[in-house]
């Protein structure tokens, strides 16, 4: 069985818009669990647009279940994860400004960093996962770093079944078989959504973990507006 993650940017991302408290993240956190996900997934930018590093350590007492960082490690990054002690950090190599991650890591290039930032989160008993295209090299070499897993990038994914290309979905079947033949297990993530993720989690060999963030909170918004409404018009009668 494949675990559902939830990426809780997005409710960050509401809150701060109004600089208040609401809605509350760590309420979130709890309600999501209570409702089966199996993971909190928070993605902090240096920013601070969204999740704030003070969130990090804000969810600890709420996460029963997995708790995912994820981000570029840059020294700050390294300290947070370091201190929280999630179940898993996720490492990817986001630019400063960028909107939102969209690439994997190249995993020849920065081998020695990334082998040397996973052995420090081992030694501290933290799961570890880098994000990556489906590039048998670039896996090949994730390997080598030490990682425990692969986050396949699923954006080409999710744009090409959008257009019925579901044939986009073979590099990340062959990427998920590569990964566990190298011993590593493969998570997934980035644009996923009700439409094309029961295709893509019966399509992959292996598939650990999926986290999802940005359609899944849209989604529960479309899915919820019609209860609402009615509950405000009941209000108003
Ligand atoms: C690695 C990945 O694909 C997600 O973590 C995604 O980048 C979420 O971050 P944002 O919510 O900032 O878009
Ligand atoms: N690792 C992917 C993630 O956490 C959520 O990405 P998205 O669903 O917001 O695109």
């Amino acid at each position: 069985m494949t675990k559902l993650s939830v990426n809780i940017n997005k409710i960050a991302t509401l809150r701060n818009s109004r600089g208040g408290d609401s809605p509350n993240v760590e309420q979130a956190a709890i309600d999501i669990q209570n409702f089966g996900a199996e993971g909190i997934t928070i993605h902090p930018r240096p920013d601070e647009r969204h999740i704030r590093y003070q969130d990090a350590y804000d969810l600890v007492p709420t996460i029963k279940t997995e708790y995912n960082i994820e981000g570029n490690p840059i020294q700050k990054f390294i300290d947070l994860v370091l201190d929280v002690k999630p179940t898993q950090v996720t490492l990817v190599p986001d630019a400063v400004d960028a909107i939102t991650s969209n690439a994997g890591w190249d995993t020849v290039t920065h081998q020695s960093f990334l082998q040397e930032v996973i052995s420090e989160f081992k030694s501290n008993d933290i799961r570890t996962s880098i994000f990556i295209d489906t590039d048998a090299k670039m896996i090949e070499n994730a390997a080598k770093t030490g990682a425990d897993r692969i986050e396949l990038y699923t954006e080409n994914y999710a744009v090409e079944f959008a257009k019925g290309n579901k044939e986009a979905v073979l590099p990340y079947v062959e990427s998920s078989q590569l990964a566990h033949d190298l011993g590593m297990d493969v998570n997934a993530g980035h644009d996923l959504s009700l439409d094309n993720i029961q295709f893509f989690a019966q399509s992959l060999p292996f598939l650990d973990e999926v986290s999802i963030g940005h359609a899944l909170i849209s989604e529960s918004l479309y899915l919820g507006l019609q209860n609402v409404i009615n509950m405000y018009l009941h209000k108003l009668s």
